[in-house]
């Protein structure tokens, strides 16, 4: 255990002895033991003992020393005026945080002032703005295992709140990895692999039991089992809410803004899992910040507000599967980019529009100050003329969204009435209300202001009375009002004048009517700032009462933000309107795109080479070859993002795409060692390459940038060769691979649903020239020597390195019997190699595969076979050489 957490051992041996204030941070450090407990004393929030250095440490503030009369304690402080930026560092280091509020006014007790926690604040758990990146959802996750296993998903900050489950801990994993949450809590049985890789915080197992979860959800909803499709997902949800609740630090239990949830099935979307959001680049990571341009989220966000910033990443992490919904969103996105004014004017007021969510949940946890309350009323007004500019729309999609924008009038007005224009951000001390909303505040200001206005004229009608020209009327904090009169004019001084203090050269005075009038003002104003803050405390329960209404709101904007957003991209960037049809649907047969570009590199390369795609059933699998640098990645790639794109609702960079329903996108591309988990790239490869032959099916693109590069290149080749056949024979999913195993195109020669593309290159005076232009057939060329040259590797490395290539490529090559004849059936001389031509078919109708069928069978078997996910490092090492030698004697 950390020992900056729990009560400081030293203030544990004098227990009995402590000081009072240290009695108390004693008392919430045991029963905060799970976060380090931030202590206010003063404008300062402290720590003391192991606490203290750990703070220090990780603020980079001084270590100091508080001494009384039981001993000397290391003690830190931080200011509380920007507390956030340090708590963010404690955070960041791995700690949650227990901030202890002083909870009772120092006059208001004789001896020690109450504290407590006030909230516990936890990366799952923000609210701070401060603290939270307005760009994108800061999700806390719990996992529950059971029959099935649930998985809970909330945006405290925002009130997103999601709910799934499956049977197996594969699709659940897939769908954290998704989400991407900040934190993860774990119930009972959870496989610790599934939660792997988050940063995992320790909760009561209490909360994960049925019986307790159930109560906790039907706390914020109404009959959770009609709700919730499984146990397991109705004990996620409740230790979800509990753990949210418990960082509120228990000061009110309820979260009450948090009134919509969402139960999903991982088959109603798109599945991305984690690996595929990764490598196919689609957003910013989470400790990277700043490089938004190069992700698809980046390319594509052209929202005008923090709600659409959000939505847009979520429809890009959950593509849709249903072509009906999908060609709604294309409707509102082609009537959108026709319609430049109409696009540009909804753009222009969506900008107005404050964070909504942020604030509904700010209000709904009593958070929210007066000009919280205006932002939402300057939100609010924007509605109409939204409602305006989309006055008649032709497709379905925009007259929902316009039915939906709902202006909520009377809570518009509401706060317009209540809320002064320039509010204070204090609520406690005034200036918020505008005094024409409540009767008897308004009399009171009255009185404020008149008891003012006399006071102003008093030092006139002072001076005339007394003839003392001199004569001051003033106030201070100490004394309140007085008059001022100097040493030399005391002789006139009236008879009513009390003595109130004595200056060096003058005395200060107060009449009983000054003293009176004094008063009243006193009472006033005060009686007024406790009448706002409760004025203001009724209005913001009125808003957060509806709290559905304006999350319901929130979400219509969000979407109206990101229909805008890709209508721009559409217009600005020259995309299409993609066909997207279902499976049963005979109009498309696979993925055909003509022209495709890259969103993100060509946004990069000035001239970006556009290149077509064509898989279908005849055309299942397809071998691009073509040397470093050619392009291949960033090929397979965008055919990837443009089916994301296209099932997200958006419009995609191409002449023409036609796309049947991709139910999953699969990769397995670059190569990185899992150093932590103790995993080498052959392994991590070898993992992933598992999951992909288990789960990927007909509907499925599975993208492979080099199978078995982290291996000898006879076994490299022989699991790939193993690899492609089985996508091929068995999976029929569609399948791009990128590779430079020549001998492989000799493979998808003899396959019958499978073709050869190659990037072309042409070998100037200068060195290798890339078209980035993909054709039908086989590279003859792996030109890696050429690209090292152009790299500036020193020459004489380079001058050997093309030696070395022409002594030995006849044994350089890998074991096989490849002849440059046979791997190049699909000659690309000749004159329609264009895509889409028809391939020229196997000329014997039978494989001929580098093994003996039998041989090359059983060691493919063997691969298939192979629980790859369970094995060490070593057994697949010894799997491999066994396969390897077998292969061997074959030869
Ligand atoms: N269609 C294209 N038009 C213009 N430039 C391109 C195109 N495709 C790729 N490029 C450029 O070529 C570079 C190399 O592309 P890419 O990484 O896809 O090559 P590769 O063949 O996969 O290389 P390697 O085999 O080394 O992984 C890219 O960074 C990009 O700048």
């Amino acid at each position: 255990m950390d020992r900056a957490l729990g009560p400081p051992e030293k203030m544990a041996e004098r227990r009995e002895d402590l000081t009072p204030m240290m009695a108390q941070y004693f008392e919430l450090c045991a029963q905060y033991d799970q976060a380090l407990v931030l202590f206010q004393v003063g404008d300062f929030y402290e720590a003391f003992c192991e606490a203290a250095e750990v703070v220090a440490r990780r603020c980079e503030i001084t270590l100091t020393q508080r001494e009384d009369s039981t001993g000397e304690y290391a003690m830190a402080g931080i200011p509380i005026d920007n507390a956030e930026s340090y708590i963010d560092r404690l955070l960041d280091a791995g700690y949650r945080v227990a901030v202890a509020d002083q909870v009772q006014e120092p006059e208001e007790t004789t001896g020690v002032v109450d504290r407590a926690v006030t909230r516990i604040i936890t990366p799952g758990t923000l609210t701070e703005d401060e603290l939270l990146d307005g760009e994108r959802n800061n999700y806390l996750a719990a996992v529950a295992a059971g029959e099935r296993i649930g998985c809970a998903v909330l945006d405290i900050s925002t009130g997103d709140f999601y709910a799934t489950s499956a049977n197996d801990p594969e699709t659940v994993a897939d769908e954290l990895g998704r989400f991407d949450p900040a934190e993860v809590i774990a119930g009972p049985d959870v496989p610790a692999e599934l939660v792997e890789g988050y940063t995992v915080s320790p909760f009561e197992e209490e909360a994960f039991g049925i019986e307790r979860a159930r109560e906790t959800v039907a706390d914020y909803f109404q009959a959770p089992d009609r709700l919730l499709a499984s146990d397991a997902e109705i004990s996620a949800c409740g230790a979800v809410l509990a753990y949210a609740e418990y960082a509120r630090g228990g000061t009110e239990d309820r979260l009450d803004y948090l009134n919509h949830l969402t139960r999903y099935d991982p088959r109603e979307y798109m599945l991305l899992d984690a690996v595929a959001i990764e490598s196919l680049e689609l957003f910013e990571r989470r400790t990277v910040h700043g490089h938004g341009e190069a992700t698809l989220s980046g390319v594509v966000d052209e929202t005008a507000s923090a709600l659409g910033r959000r939505e847009l990443d979520e429809w890009l992490r959950r593509p849709l599967i249903d072509p009906d919904e999908i060609a709604a969103r294309h409707d509102a996105v082609g009537e959108l980019r026709d319609d430049v004014r109409t696009r540009e004017q909804v753009h222009e007021q969506l900008r107005d529009i404050y964070d909504i969510e942020r604030l509904v949940s700010r209000i709904g946890r009593g958070r929210a100050n007066a000009r919280d309350l205006r932002s939402l009323k300057a939100t609010l007004d924007v509605i109409p003329r939204v409602r305006e500019l989309l006055d008649d729309p032709e497709c379905e999609k925009l007259r929902s969204v316009r039915e939906r924008l709902d202006p909520l009038a009377d809570v518009r007005t509401l706060i317009d009435d209540a809320i002064r224009e320039d509010p204070d951000r204090e609520i406690t001390e005034g200036g918020i209300i505008n005094p024409s909303f409540d009767e008897e505040l308004a009399e009171l200001r009255e009185t404020e202001r008149a008891g003012k206005e006399w006071i102003e004229s008093l030092e006139a009608s002072e001076r005339e009375r007394t003839g003392i020209d001199s004569l001051k009327v003033g106030h201070n904090s100490v004394h309140g009002y007085y008059i001022e009169v100097t040493d030399a004019n005391l002789d006139r001084v009236p008879e009513d004048y009390e003595r109130r203090q004595t200056l060096k050269n003058a005395e200060r005075y107060y009449t009983p009517e000054l003293k009176a009038r004094e008063d009243e003002i006193i009472r006033a104003e005060a009686r007024a700032d406790d009448l706002e803050y409760e004025l203001f405390s009724e209005v913001r329960s009125t808003v957060a009462d509806r709290s559905a209404d304006l999350q319901a709101l929130a979400a219509v904007l969000a979407e109206l933000d990101v229909l805008v957003s890709f209508a721009t991209v559409a217009a600005e960037h020259e995309y299409s309107r993609p066909v997207v049809v279902g499976p049963d649907d005979p109009a498309v047969d696979g993925i055909y795109v003509e022209d495709g570009r890259h969103p993100v590199v060509e946004q990069t390369q000035s001239s970006f080479v556009p290149n077509d795609t064509r898989l279908s059933s005849d055309e299942r699998v397809a071998v691009i070859t073509g040397p470093n640098m050619s392009g291949k990645s960033t090929y397979m790639r965008q055919v990837a993002l443009i089916v994301i794109l296209a099932q997200a609702g958006g419009f995609v960079p191409a002449k023409q795409a036609r796309i049947e329903l991709v139910d999953r996108i699969f990769t397995r591309v670059g190569a990185s060692d899992d150093i932590a988990g103790g995993r080498s790239t052959f392994m991590v490869e070898m993992t992933e390459l598992a999951d992909i032959l288990d789960h990927a099916t007909e509907q499925s693109l599975v993208l492979l940038d080099e199978v078995g590069r982290g291996t000898s290149t006879a076994d490299g080749f022989a699991i790939a060769q193993a690899v492609t056949e089985f996508l091929h024979d068995e999976v029929g999913a569609l399948t791009l691979f990128a590779t430079h195993h020549h001998d492989l195109t000799a493979v998808a020669a003899e396959l019958e649903a499978a073709t050869n593309r190659y990037f072309e290159t042409t070998q100037t005076a200068e060195g290798v020239v890339f078209e980035h232009d993909l054709l039908t057939g086989t590279a003859d060329a792996s030109y890696g020597v050429e690209v090292a040259a152009t790299a500036g590797i020193e020459q004489a490395v380079v001058d050997r390195a093309r030696e070395v290539l022409a002594d030995d490529t006849p044994d350089a090559r890998p074991a096989g019997d490849r002849t440059n004849g046979q791997a190049n059936p699909d000659d690309p001389t000749e004159p329609d190699a264009g895509l889409g031509a028809s391939r020229p078919g196997s000329e014997s109708g039978t494989r001929q595969q580098a093994a003996p069928e039998s041989e090359g069978g059983a060691v493919a078997e063997e691969i298939r076979d192979a629980d790859v996910a369970t094995m060490t490092p070593l057994e697949a090492m010894n799997l491999l050489a066994s396969l390897q030698r077998r292969l061997e004697s074959r030869d």
